[in-house]
């Protein structure tokens, strides 16, 4: 059989991502939150006419949320495969996991503060 060239193999792989994308939208309960939160302040963002540099710190502040959010979920279902019984290793796993989603959502949500409180009083 060929080996298949580069560039068709790079269109699989972005094709296998944009897959896991809509899979981790549509089966996780946290992701749909975070993605509506995502939605408000997109339009938050046209409302008030926020600057570039606002722009630029709230898309990466979604960005950096949602695919912190992500590795959590490939985290936890890695934990679950690897030993589905209570487990106080996996449990510590788990935690620091969750730890390092709620780190970046509490930057994410001073930056949207010090972009939006100004506006609004
Ligand atoms: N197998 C396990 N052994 C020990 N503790 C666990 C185990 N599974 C989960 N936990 C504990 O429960 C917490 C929640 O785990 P869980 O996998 O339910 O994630 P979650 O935060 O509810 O995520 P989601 O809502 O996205 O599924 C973990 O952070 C951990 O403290």
């Amino acid at each position: 059989m060929p080996k298949e060239s580069f560039l068709v193999n790079r269109i699989k792989s972005v094709g296998f991502a944009f897959k896991g994308a809509i899979l981790l939208i549509r089966t996780e309960a946290s992701i749909k939150i975070q993605v509506f939160i995502a939605i408000v302040m997109t339009a938050a963002g046209f409302y008030f006419d926020i600057s570039s540099t606002e722009w630029i710190l709230q898309i990466f502040a979604i960005a950096l949320v949602l695919g912190i959010e992500g590795m959590n979920t490939a985290v936890e279902k890695i934990a679950d495969y690897i030993q589905p019984e209570f487990d106080l290793k996996i449990g510590f796993i788990k935690d620091i996991s969750a730890g390092a989603v709620m780190l970046v959502s509490i930057a994410s949500t001073i930056i949207g503060l010090i972009i939006y409180l100004p506006k609004i009083f």
